[in-house]
C-alpha cells in the first residue's frame, strides 16, 4: 500500500468514528426525549448556597402538588449530598429493575421518587465522581427511569451553579422554569443573584424566588423575631425582575419533619409554615396552568 492509500484509509476510518459517534449521539438524544416525552412540567430547584433548604422545599412542593392528585416524581440529583431519602423516609427502599429500565421508589400512589441516596448499600458511602460521570449518571436518572405519565416533575440539584444543575438544564430541554430558594442573609442574596443569572445564561425561565427560615414566631411569647432578617427575597426578585413566590418561616417543626421523614405540608398541613408552602405551591401550580392553557389555545 502505498502514502496515498494508507492516508485515505486513516481519513476513512476517522470519518467511519465520527459517524458512530453522531449515530450514538442521535440515539442517546432521542432516548431521553422519549423518557420525557410524557411529563408535562420540569420545575428545577435551585439555590445559591448550601444548606438554605432548597431540599426541604422540593419535598414539600412535591408533596403538596401530589396531595392535590397531580402525578408527581421527584429527582434528587445532588450526587454528592442526597437528603431526598431521608426527608420522604424512604430510606433503604431499593428501586426495582426492569428491562434494563429502573422503577422509581413510589412514596405515595401520586408520588414517585429517584435519588443516589436510594441506590447506595451504605448512607455514609462517599460518591466520588467527576463531570463526566455525574453528567452519565443524571442522564441515565431522566432517560432510564421509568417515570412513566407525570404532571410534574420536580429536580433537586445541589448548591451553586456547577455540573449537576448545568447537566439537568441542558438535559431537561423545554423545561417549565426554576424554583430558586434562599435566606434573607446578604450572603446568601449574593449567591442567589448568581443563581438568576445561570438561568439566564441558559435560557431557563425563572419561576421565582422563595425566602426561606424568614423570620421566627416565639412559640411561648408569639412575638415575630427576624433571626436571619426578612425582606431581602422580595427586594432582590424586585430588583432582579422576577417573580417573588413568598416567605417561610423558620420553624422547628421543619427540622423535626425533615428528621423524621413526614413532609410539613402532609402532616401538619393546618401550621402557618404549611400554609405558607401552600400559597407557594398555588402559584407555581397556576403558572404551570397557565402555560397549558396557552398550549392548549395555540393548538399544540
Ligand atoms: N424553614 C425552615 N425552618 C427550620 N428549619 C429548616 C427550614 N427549612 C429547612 N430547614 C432545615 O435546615 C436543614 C437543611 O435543609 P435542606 O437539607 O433542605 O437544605 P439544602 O439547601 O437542600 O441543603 P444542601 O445545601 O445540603 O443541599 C434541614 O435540617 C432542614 O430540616
Amino acid at each position: 500500500m502505498n502514502g496515498t492509500q494508507q492516508s485515505e484509509n486513516v481519513a476513512q476510518k476517522s470519518c467511519n468514528s465520527k459517524q458512530v459517534e453522531e449515530l450514538h449521539r442521535l440515539k442517546e438524544q432521542i432516548e431521553l426525549q422519549e423518557a420525557l416525552f410524557n411529563i408535562k412540567h420540569k420545575i428545577v430547584v435551585l439555590s445559591g448556597k448550601g444548606g438554605v433548604g432548597k431540599s426541604s422545599v422540593a419535598v414539600n412542593l412535591a408533596v403538596a402538588l401530589s396531595l392535590s392528585g397531580k402525578k408527581t416524581g421527584l429527582l434528587d440529583v445532588d450526587l454528592h449530598g442526597p437528603s431526598i431519602p431521608t426527608l420522604l423516609g424512604i430510606e433503604g427502599r431499593l428501586p426495582a429493575t426492569a428491562a434494563a429500565r429502573i422503577e422509581p421508589v413510589p412514596y405515595s400512589d401520586t408520588l414517585k421518587v429517584m435519588s443516589v441516596g436510594l441506590l447506595l448499600r451504605d448512607r455514609a458511602e462517599a460518591v466520588v465522581w467527576r463531570g463526566p460521570a455525574k453528567h452519565g449518571v443524571i442522564r441515565q436518572f431522566l432517560a432510564a427511569v421509568a417515570w412513566g405519565d407525570l404532571d410534574y416533575l420536580i429536580v433537586d440539584c445541589p448548591p451553586g451553579t456547577g455540573d449537576e444543575p448545568l447537566s439537568v438544564i441542558q438535559l431537561l430541554e423545554g423545561a417549565e422554569g426554576a424554583v430558586i430558594v434562599t435566606t434573607p442573609q446578604d450572603v446568601a442574596l449574593t449567591d442567589v443573584r448568581k443563581s438568576v443569572t445561570f438561568c439566564r445564561q441558559m435560557k431557563l425561565p425563572v419561576i421565582g424566588v422563595v425566602e426561606n427560615m424568614s423570620g421566627f414566631v416565639c412559640p411561648h411569647c408569639g412575638e415575630g423575631i427576624d433571626i436571619f432578617k426578612s425582606g431581602g427575597g422580595r427586594l432582590m426578585a424586585d430588583e432582579m425582575n422576577i417573580p417573588f413566590l413568598g416567605r417561610i418561616p423558620l420553624d422547628p417543626a421543619m427540622v423535626r419533619a425533615g428528621d423524621e421523614g413526614e413532609p410539613l405540608v402532609e402532616y401538619r398541613a393546618d401550621s402557618p409554615t404549611a400554609q405558607a408552602f401552600a400559597a407557594m405551591v398555588a402559584t407555581v401550580s397556576a403558572r404551570c396552568d397557565a402555560a397549558d392553557n396557552a398550549a392548549r389555545e395555540s393548538g399544540q
